[in-house]
């Protein structure tokens, strides 16, 4: 049994709330968090991961009460948090190792585990450098096979692709869409392309709240006919811009093409076009800054 219920979730610093009433259930596939910058999205992944008290709402694995049932959830839970840090002096084995052993992980399985992880996160080659001489990326993937040792039913990483270059993200991205059957993966994420094409579903937060608890298509399908592309003289793309929620502005020969979200047709020579997700959410989230 595989089972995430979160039921009125919040989470209150001082007078301040991070987090108001969200309700979920979790099953097995990728769960993507995305939201801006203090949404709500680490707050979220810390209470689930029973590292922070929630102020009010319950947690359950399989029907326990985390709060009470942690133990048997930390069993089963991988953690990649936002500021995982690595140790100069181990190489990406001795560290995983040591975590491992951190973990209760038996020692007779220790070595073999270790090795396991490192060939799914494609690390074997350089295992036995030291970690100050790893890339961004490959951080990141060391944070992913400690995440890993114990073979979780429910995987959680926040933000794991800040600071890595395109070729880093996209690896990533992939190295994580193969660890989705049969396991919860929540990831969060304030760059939507991040979960593109491997999150089944999108829960998207801003201040604290569920904007929408959706799929990539059935957001996509939501963008539909909200999206223009007009090409204009530069003073008119200027204007449109200031009034307008324009996702890219492309120079031409001919003038500026601008791709524009907007519920209404922003000018009279735009056209409809296909949206991308990226705009799909820009509306979602976006909805009130674009009125004009
Ligand atoms: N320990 C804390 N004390 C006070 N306020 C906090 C604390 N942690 C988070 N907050 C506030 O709660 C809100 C939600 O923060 P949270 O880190 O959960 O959001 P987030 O979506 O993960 O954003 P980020 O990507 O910046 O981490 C923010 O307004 C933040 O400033």
């Amino acid at each position: 049994m595989m089972e995430l219920t979160i039921e009125r979730l919040s989470k209150r610093y001082g007078q301040h709330w991070a987090l108001r009433e969200l309700s979920l259930r979790g099953a097995p596939g990728m769960l993507g968090l995305v939201g801006p910058n203090g949404a709500g999205k680490t707050s979220l992944m810390r209470m689930i991961a029973t590292l922070l008290e929630p102020t009010e709402g319950t947690i359950r694995w399989n029907g326990q009460d985390i709060r009470t049932h942690g133990q048997t959830l930390r069993q089963v839970l991988g953690y990649l948090p936002q500021d995982f840090g690595v140790y100069p002096e181990f190489t990406g084995r001795q560290f995983l190792r040591y975590l491992a052993a951190m973990k209760g992980l038996p020692t007779s399985l220790v070595h073999r585990r270790v090795d396991e992880v490192l060939e799914i996160v494609n690390l074997e080659q350089v295992a036995d450098r030291k970690l100050p001489a790893y890339s961004g990326g490959m951080k990141q993937r060391i944070g992913i096979a400690q995440a890993l040792l114990n073979d979780p039913e429910l995987l959680i990483v926040d933000e794991p692709t800040a600071g890595l270059d395109p070729a880093e993200r996209v690896r990533f991205r992939t190295l994580l869409a193969s660890l989705t059957s049969n396991r919860i993966i929540m990831l969060s994420t304030h760059i939507i392309s991040d979960v593109e094409a491997v999150a089944n579903r999108l829960l998207i937060l801003r201040e604290g709240r569920v904007l929408a608890d959706t799929t990539p298509e059935a957001l996509l399908a939501s963008a539909a006919g909200s999206v223009w592309s007009v090409t204009t003289d530069q003073a008119t793309a200027l204007q449109l811009q200031a009034s307008y929620q324009v996702s890219t502005m492309v120079n031409q020969v001919h003038g500026i093409t601008l791709r524009i979200v907007s519920a209404t047709r922003p000018h009279e020579a735009a056209v409809v076009i296909d949206p991308s997700l990226e705009e799909a959410y820009l509306l979602a989230t976006g909805r009130q800054a674009v009125q004009v």
